[in-house]
């Protein structure tokens, strides 16, 4: 068959799959231009189009006219974990474990220090050495303030290194999907070797949140960080959340004691008491037209189950998989073409990665680069469909074929992708 016929084919398969998908029509739920196609959701979600209205009545009603009242009346003062509950149900958290507040970084200084101070006298963390490089950054510094000894041991090989650590293991801190290869890696079973030592587990869940059936409880995750810029949609700057496992909480002494974590702020006490629950792990006053932003655009999510949003994932990445071979592009894969080892992303590998990636984005396909040779194509199943996962896969085979990406357009590296 030839190409034409082969994308036809494809293309009327991906009609009929997206007709039946559980997800049909949330993509209505965004606002996206015409002509693009949007692969990037993984670094910053597109735009769920109910949020322009509430932040409009945010600014306009609830600061411009009700100023200070809104506190009370809008209940600004309870909606980091209002939202950190409507988070909990996308990564299974019963209410009360998760608040919204924050970045991802901050957060994670929290749960590290937080977890030595659950676990004294423990002196190992062990993470990913190809963590996002926030994540190491910020372990390392944690581990340097609370006296632990990092240990950078790849996820396939951390239940023998959490076993041979033994009962000097604090913390098992572990992002679930790769943010460059889209892996997913089992963190139930890291999480099990962790408690089988007494230790603790910590999971990022910045790829996952929104996209993957994470189950917190019923894993027995001890803590957990993610963004809300990503797949949750909230929006550039979005705070980030952070869980906290029940069984956990009052004994959660994290390190950073704002007044909005203190039991009772407006008493204006000298001294720090930490909040009964969650509302410990909040710092200072949180950027609520972000937070009420992030409110609004997880209603996109109403209705739907994380299993059905992770089954539709997995068919549009199956998809874009199987209509790469089949329009012959024979890039290298990162990504494992295995249903059980892959989050919400394709990654290929190509030596001029970058300049195809800028071909593809003046094609309308916006994906990005990431170092050394990954093209990284992030597929939110909300608003990506079969059809443009068909249409994807036959730019990068255009762009490949003719060589495209060797204009010298395409080459001209920025600062930020
Ligand atoms: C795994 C991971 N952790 C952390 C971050 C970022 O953290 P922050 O929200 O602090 O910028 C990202 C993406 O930027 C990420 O992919
Ligand atoms: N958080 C980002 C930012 O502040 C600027 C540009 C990109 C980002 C990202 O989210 C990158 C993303 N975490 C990644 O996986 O590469």
């Amino acid at each position: 068959m030839t190409t034409v016929h082969t994308h036809d084919a494809l293309t009327a398969r991906a009609e009929t799959l997206d007709a039946q998908s559980p997800l049909h029509g949330t993509r209505d739920r965004f606002t996206l231009p015409d002509g693009v196609i949007y692969l990037d959701g993984n670094s910053l979600g597109a735009l769920p189009s109910a949020v322009p209205a509430v932040v409009g009545d945010v600014v306009h009603r609830q600061w411009g006219e009700r100023l200070i009242r809104s506190w009370n009346e809008s209940d600004w003062w309870s909606a980091q974990t209002r939202v950190g509950d409507a988070i909990g149900r996308l990564v299974g958290a019963a209410p009360g474990q998760v608040v919204v507040t924050d970045s991802t970084s901050v957060n994670l200084f929290k749960a590290v220090v937080g977890a030595a101070r659950l676990r004294p006298g423990r002196t190992v963390v062990l993470t990913d050495p190809d963590s996002f490089p926030t994540d190491l950054y910020m372990t390392d510094s944690a581990a340097r303030l609370a006296g632990l000894e990092v240990r950078r041991v790849h996820p396939r090989d951390a239940v023998a290194a959490i076993a041979e650590a033994g009962e000097d293991l604090a913390l098992a801190s572990y992002s679930s999907v790769d943010y460059r290869t889209g892996e997913l890696w089992d963190l139930v079973a890291i999480t099990e070797a962790a408690h089988a030592v007494g230790a603790l587990a910590c999971w990022d869940l910045c790829h996952s949140a929104g996209v993957l059936d994470i189950r917190l409880d019923a894993d027995g995750a001890d803590l957990a960080i993610g963004c809300g810029y990503k797949y949750l949609n909230g929006g550039p700057g979005a705070p980030a959340f952070i869980y906290v496992a029940e069984r956990h909480l009052a004994d959660f002494d994290q390190p950073l004691t704002g007044w909005h974590g203190h039991a009772r702020p407006f008493e204006m006490s000298g001294t720090y008491e930490p909040a009964p629950g969650i509302t410990r792990a909040r710092v200072g006053t949180p950027p609520l037209l972000s937070v009420l932003a992030l409110e609004a655009a997880l209603t996109a999510y109403d209705g739907l189950s994380p299993a059905d949003v992770r089954a539709a994932s997995l068919s549009v990445t199956g998809l874009f998989i199987e209509a790469l071979d089949a329009l012959g592009v024979d890039l290298p894969l990162a990504t494992p073409r295995d249903d059980d080892h892959r989050g919400s992303q394709v990654s290929l590998r190509h030596p001029q990665a970058f300049a195809v990636v800028q071909a593809l984005i003046a094609r309308g396909v916006i994906g990005d680069f990431r170092e050394p040779d990954i093209i990284r194509l992030g597929f939110a199943p909300l608003y990506v469909t079969h059809v443009d996962a068909v249409a994807a896969a036959e730019h990068v085979r255009a762009v490949i074929a003719d060589r495209e990406f060797e204009r010298p357009e395409f080459t001209e590296r920025g600062a930020v992708t």
